[in-house]
């Protein structure tokens, strides 16, 4: 595996534990990769005491008892420093070699069929050949546009802002994805008092269902956070630039011009404008691919473009879904099959799809852990009907339960389902409001089921829990039926 984060970790252990065979590790950093030190993990331990905070404060008995109260923020860094484990990866090398996984530290490259020479930490070199394959699982890296000044200002990152040490006074966030929301929705729970996001499309995480964003972006203007959509940096102007390290101010006052004449001024900067696969400096021309890009794979997650199916990509580095999830699925089922190849059998031929990652990908979930939440499975509406699906879509307000007027008093929120019209099935889900976290996988249990609209009808939620949308949406959308009916 080249490549020891989340995704090369699963591929390991699946491609060790069920077959037999020999896996090993090579990781230029820390085992565990961006998820467990730099992003999905540090990132949710600074919001969740955020999301306790706005709980609380929403509940008579309770808010008054906070009142005003702000988060401890030296206590909300120092748990976020121990979920990271101090950056230390020493645990994860543990349940490596305890799971039978070789671990080498160092920088691997390819080299030819089946190799991959790698630079040691300890100052070596050390060819490795792979009896059956080697995936390659390298993730990515933080994408910073050529902005004039911008590079040159050093700004914050996703590991500066997720292992931050300072909170600075005034900060601007480049990007309205999903980096962008949870950061400014950590950053303004941590006391920054003048946070800006600057993002280029009309909405807030562009992907999602449009009134998504809508709800996203409601919630960080109340909290006082200034939104300027539609909006690009034309130039970062920064005085005494210094590289003091990962999460510190990395030099004095930061001055943001935008293309539309607006001068920010802040103490830091963070880019929050996707991710480049690390693929430009693994060795891929040995191979006859092109270097840079991400990873063109079939459903068994082999390269395509490379003879003799033994060249694997999973995780971030082949683009299809930028998530651990997603990665450590891909990673299960290219474990599997190449256990399976190993074994003289083809599961790219008619083995049945457990060993495909096709089905997933048709129903890959996402949580966006802002206030208000957002979760969704499968496509958009709009992204269905560009895929040519003829869809039928049914909205219902959350506020409108009984679950969750009792979480909050004053709640926002809104639910859709996407419908093939032609099978009645659900094919896609939106949720956005607070507590939805768990309802997605209900959701994807059921996209993936195929689950018609008649089958869910016998799915009862519980009352008074928030799944009770699930009803309010299938009511909804016989009363809309109905109403076409009867023209
Ligand atoms: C701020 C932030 C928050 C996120 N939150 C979530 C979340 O809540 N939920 C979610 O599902 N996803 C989240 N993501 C996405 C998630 O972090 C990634 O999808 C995931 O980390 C990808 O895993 P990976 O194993 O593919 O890559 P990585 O985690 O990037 O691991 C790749 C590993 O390969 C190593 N490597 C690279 N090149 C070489 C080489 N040549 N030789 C040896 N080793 C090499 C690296 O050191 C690294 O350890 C978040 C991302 C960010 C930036
Ligand atoms: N909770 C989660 O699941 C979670 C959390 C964080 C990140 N992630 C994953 O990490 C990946 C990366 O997230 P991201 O937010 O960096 O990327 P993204 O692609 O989600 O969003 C990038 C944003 O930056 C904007 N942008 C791009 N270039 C710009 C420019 N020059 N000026 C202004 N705006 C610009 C885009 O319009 C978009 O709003 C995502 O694919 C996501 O799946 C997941």
């Amino acid at each position: 595996m080249l490549g020891g984060g989340a995704a090369g970790e699963n591929a390991a252990q699946y491609a060790t534990q069920f077959s037999g065979l020999d896996s090993v590790l090579v990781e230029g950093e820390l085992l565990g990769g961006e998820c467990s030190y730099w992003a999905c993990m540090p990132s949710k331990a600074l919001l969740r005491p955020g999301e306790v905070l706005d709980a609380a404060r929403h509940v008579p008995g309770v808010s008054s008892i906070v009142g005003d109260a702000r988060l401890d923020v030296p206590a909300v860094l120092a748990r976020r420093d121990a979920i990271v484990n101090g950056l230390s990866d020493a645990s994860q090398v543990q349940w490596a070699l305890g799971a039978g996984i070789d671990v080498i530290r160092g920088s691997g490259r390819l080299a030819g069929e089946r190799t991959v020479v790698v630079s040691t930490a300890a100052g070596g070199t050390r060819t490795l050949t792979a009896r059956h394959a080697v995936v390659v699982a390298t993730g990515s890296f933080p994408a910073v546009p050529r902005i004039a000044g911008l590079r040159e200002a050093l700004p914050w990152d996703s590991r500066d802002v997720t292992n931050l040490h300072v909170v600075p006074r005034r900060v601007v966030v480049l990007g309205g994805g999903v980096v962008g929301c949870e950061a400014a929705t950590w950053l303004s729970a941590l006391g920054v008092e003048e946070l800006t996001v600057v993002y280029r499309g009309a909405e807030l995480l562009p992907r999602q269902e449009p009134f998504a964003g809508r709800l996203v972006a409601d919630g960080l203007r109340s909290a006082g956070v200034r939104l300027l959509p539609e909006r690009g940096v034309s130039e970062v102007r920064r005085a005494d630039v210094r590289a003091t390290g990962t999460g510190l101010p990395h030099g004095g006052e930061v001055t943001v011009l935008l293309d539309d004449g607006t001068t920010l001024l802040a103490d830091e900067i963070v880019v929050a404008t996707g991710r480049t696969p690390r693929t430009d400096d693994i060795g891929l021309s040995a191979v006859g691919l092109a270097d840079g890009g991400y990873l063109d794979v079939d459903d068994q997650q082999t390269v395509r473009g490379v003879d003799g199916q033994w060249l694997y990509a999973v995780g971030d580095v082949c683009g299809r879904a930028l998530l651990t999830h997603m990665g450590k699925y891909q990673a299960r089922v290219a474990g599997e099959v190449i256990a399976a190849r190993a074994a003289g059998r083809n599961p790219g031929g008619d083995e049945p799809s457990r060993l495909s990652t096709a089905t997933g990908h048709r129903a890959v979930p996402q949580v966006t852990f802002t206030s208000p939440e957002v979760g969704s499975v499968g496509p958009t509406e709009e992204e269905a009907r560009a895929a040519g699906v003829d869809v039928e879509t049914v909205e219902y307000d959350l506020a409108a339960l009984a679950g969750t007027y009792l979480l909050k008093e004053d709640y926002t929120g809104r639910a859709k389902l996407v419908i093939e019209r032609s099978t009645d099935t659900l094919i896609g889900a939106t949720f956005a409001g607070t507590g939805i976290a768990e309802l997605v996988h209900a959701a994807t249990t059921a996209v993936v089921a195929r689950m018609t609209v008649s089958s869910l009808w016998h799915a009862v939620p519980s009352y008074p829990t928030v799944s009770e949308i699930w009803l309010r949406l299938l009511e909804t959308l016989e009363a809309q039926r109905r109403k076409t009916e009867r023209g």
